[in-house]
């Protein structure tokens, strides 16, 4: 700790980012994730997304990405964040608790060949935890993000990268980072193979 907490801040923020930039496994998990995704989207699939607080926003950020685009003009891909509809998100916790809030919207709307990302700094919201269960029952490709506390999501997800920290807005940058590198690599790869674009 230095006299001056913002710089500890940043300090802190390059600390986690450095150590995953020197994971030879993170960065081949990152790999791995986007070619699952480039699968998907490939085979006329969907991406959902989901996280709490600052992840909720940060699942909104990436659908849009993909819906949108990222870098690299392209026609739209499909991409939800299921953390937007405040109908849906009221109703379901209302009527049947914020557990479902996540595996309820996951039943109605993902189908076998998407991909759902669950991102959870602590690894442990029930209400991640309930939607991965839930996806992986549909035959969804399932990702979970998570920092070191999160080892036991390896349990429900088919990949799982683990930002080498515990601190939840380190993790959640880590996130991002690693995030933006997949909607980059997913562009890349689908706009590579002709007529796909
Ligand atoms: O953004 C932040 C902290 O940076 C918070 O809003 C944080 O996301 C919330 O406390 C979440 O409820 C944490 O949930 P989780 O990542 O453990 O699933
Ligand atoms: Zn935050």
């Amino acid at each position: 700790m230095s006299q001056n907490p913002i710089a500890d801040h940043f300090q802190a923020s390059l600390a986690g980012l450095t150590r995953a930039v020197e994971s030879a496994e993170l960065q081949a998990t990152v790999k791995t994730i986007a070619d699952a995704i480039t699968g998907s989207l490939r085979a006329g699939n969907k991406l959902l997304l989901i996280g709490n607080g600052g992840s909720a926003a940060d699942a909104q950020h990436i659908a849009a990405e993909i819906v949108g685009r990222y870098k690299r003009e392209r026609r739209a891909w499909a991409a939800i964040a299921l953390t937007t509809d405040t109908s849906a998100l009221t109703a379901i916790g209302n009527d049947y608790g914020i557990e479902d809030m996540f595996a309820r919207q996951v039943e109605g709307l993902a189908r076998p060949g998407d991909v759902l990302i669950a991102m959870t700094t602590s690894g442990r919201s029930p209400n991640i935890l309930a939607a991965l269960r839930r996806a992986r029952e549909l035959g969804v490709t399932t990702i979970g993000l998570t920092g070191t506390r999160g080892e036991s999501l390896r349990a429900l997800c088919d990949h799982v990268l683990i930002a080498p920290c515990d601190d939840t807005p380190v993790i959640q940058q880590i996130h991002m980072v690693a995030l933006h590198a997949i909607c980059d690599d997913v562009e890349r790869a689908v706009m590579s193979e002709p007529g796909k674009a």
